[in-house]
């Protein structure tokens, strides 16, 4: 749609230097009932549950079993008793669990109890695709401003949020009440990008360009890369057809897979 129109930014100093991304996070969240903090592992599979119990609700669904949801949500049933244990939701035995309660539960622990408005900033391929699509509003997440630089994008909307300067940052996300920052520039504008939305009181930002963003203490990174998910798959269809080596100093030529993991 558009390509960057030469905007590459000069890197400001940013308030500390720690490069913040989700794989380097700490695990972690307050699971909201005292208890020990939910490993982040669980938080991402919550998420995944909770789009299952959503659509059970929708169905009129009033209980469901551990099994089921489980299935549905596509880990094993003892993972999911446990990752619902780290909230404090627990099914009654032959029944299951309660899918209002244990939505509103997953809810809660997940922040969802209120919208987070959405700031995107880049609207081109990505950030177009991004800003049409009306299930982030269903799920909590209206997009409340878009932004670009580009003057053929500038004063345009996009499902009817209007696209402003890159310039308004600042003034518009505290006036909407911003806590979600999405990144869909260029890489090099990035960085710049991410200062403006955190200077605006952003401490939630989604990134999608291909670069590690360092942000202060307090500010929750998480990137995304599809290639990143598609080399992992790629991974496993090599290791399925046993063109990769096994791994670590036990592995020789001569041991099967097997052989190296059983040492
Ligand atoms: N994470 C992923 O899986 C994934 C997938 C596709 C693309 N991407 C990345 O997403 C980004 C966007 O890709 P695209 O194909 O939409 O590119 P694009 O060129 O179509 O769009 C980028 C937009 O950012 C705008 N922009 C540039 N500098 C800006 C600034 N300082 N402030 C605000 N807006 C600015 C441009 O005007 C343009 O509209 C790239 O970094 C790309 O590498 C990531």
């Amino acid at each position: 749609m558009t390509v960057d129109r030469g905007t590459r930014p000069a890197r400001r100093p940013v308030p500390t230097t720690r490069a913040h991304e989700d794989d380097l996070t700490p695990a972690g969240v307050d699971g909201g009932h005292g208890a020990r903090p939910v490993p982040e592992a669980t938080v991402a599979r919550l998420a995944v549950y909770l789009r299952v119990l959503t659509t059970l609700l929708g169905e009129g669904r009033g209980t469901v079993s551990s099994e089921e949801l489980a299935a549905a949500a596509g880990v094993n049933s003892a993972k999911l008793r446990k990752d619902l244990s780290h909230i404090g939701s627990s099914g009654v035995r032959g029944v299951g669990y309660d899918v209002s309660r244990l939505t509103a539960e997953v809810e809660a622990t997940l922040g969802l109890t209120r919208p987070h408005a959405v700031a995107l900033v880049g609207v081109g391929n990505l950030g177009h695709a991004l800003a049409g699509y009306g299930g982030f509003a269903q799920r909590g997440f209206p997009v409340a401003a878009l932004f670009d630089v580009d003057p053929a994008l500038v004063g345009t909307t996009v499902d009817g949020v209007e696209v402003e300067h890159a310039d308004s940052i600042p003034r518009v996300c505290a006036e909407r009440g911003v806590t979600i920052g999405v990144v869909a520039t260029p890489a090099p504008a990035a960085q710049q990008v991410c200062d403006h939305l955190v200077a605006a009181g952003v401490r939630s930002i989604l990134n999608f360009a291909p670069t590690v963003l360092v942000v202060p203490a307090g500010v929750e990174v998480r990137k995304v890369d599809l290639a990143v998910e598609m080399q992992v798959l790629s991974f496993h269809v090599a290791r399925r057809h046993g063109t990769v080596p096994a791994a670590g100093p036990a592995a020789t030529p001569r041991q099967t897979p097997r052989e190296a993991v059983s040492r």
